[in-house]
């Protein structure tokens, strides 16, 4: 039996300012930085101290994890680090306001770009400002110019199956640090939800959600947030995005 820890990133400039944004590489903002420092407190109140931390290439989810880890006294432990955990590519509404995008586009649309399982949102142009061409972090990648979560989990599992699970099976306890979407794509696997009701899964800013998973790398009982009232009223944060 082994811990997965998953834990979205604190709250960005972009969350605050309710605009999409995928993979652009926004900061976070000081109610963000305490809900990562919350997040290590969590850790090392419960005792689930991390052996190994994954984290995405953005620097929302890189500094997170970097604040939780200093707080449970964690720093020193390996980093692994990979685009397959970044944010869902949100293709051309990357920088656009999700409140105006819903009143031009209307709720259905918008939910089906935000939610729905195999719609990606249309693509980004190269020489958008929100584009990442040329950015060296993804040398060698062919950097999607949208995403829709069926994308994400395709390009999310051989990282599981992969370097995750090669930590599982060295009896690490494994922290992933890294997005809504992506974390989404992971929970929507190892809960086998549905692709119509991962629609209504959200997952909160800065909350620990703890796994333990069994022999066939499933969950041997529900996940638990470590605290469950914060994640309950974050997630519904989340879920109002755009109202
Ligand atoms: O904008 C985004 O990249 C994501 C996460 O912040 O937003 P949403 O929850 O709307 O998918």
């Amino acid at each position: 039996m082994s811990t997965l820890i998953l834990l979205r990133h604190g709250r960005s400039d972009w969350n605050e300012k309710n605009l999409f944004t995928g993979w652009v590489d926004v900061d976070l903002i000081d109610a963000g930085r305490e809900e990562a420092v919350r997040g290590g407190e969590l850790l090392a109140e419960s005792g689930h101290l991390p052996d190994v931390v994954h984290t995405s290439l953005l620097r929302r989810a890189i500094t997170t994890a970097n604040i939780a880890l200093d707080v449970c006294d964690r720093h020193w432990i390996p980093v692994r680090r990979d685009w397959r955990l970044n944010e869902r590519h949100y293709g051309a509404l990357q920088g656009l306001d999700k409140a105006a995008t819903r009143e031009l586009y209307g709720e259905e649309q918008f939910m089906t770009w935000r939610r729905g399982f195999d719609t990606p949102p249309p693509p980004i142009e190269l020489d958008s400002e929100y584009a990442q061409t040329d950015d060296p972090r993804y040398d060698g990648i062919e950097i999607p110019r949208t995403e829709c979560l069926k994308d994400v989990i395709e390009r999310l599992m051989p990282y599981w199956e992969g370097p995750i699970r090669e930590d599982l099976d060295a009896g690490r306890t494994v922290l992933v640090t890294a997005h809504g979407n992506s974390l989404r794509a992971l929970v929507k696997h190892l809960d086998q939800i549905s692709d119509d009701d991962i629609a209504d899964l959200n997952i909160p800013t800065g909350m620990p959600l703890v796994y333990d998973l069994g022999e066939d790398y499933l969950p041997t009982r529900p996940a638990e947030y470590l605290d469950p009232a914060v994640a309950e009223a974050e997630a519904a944060k989340v879920a109002s995005q755009g109202r």
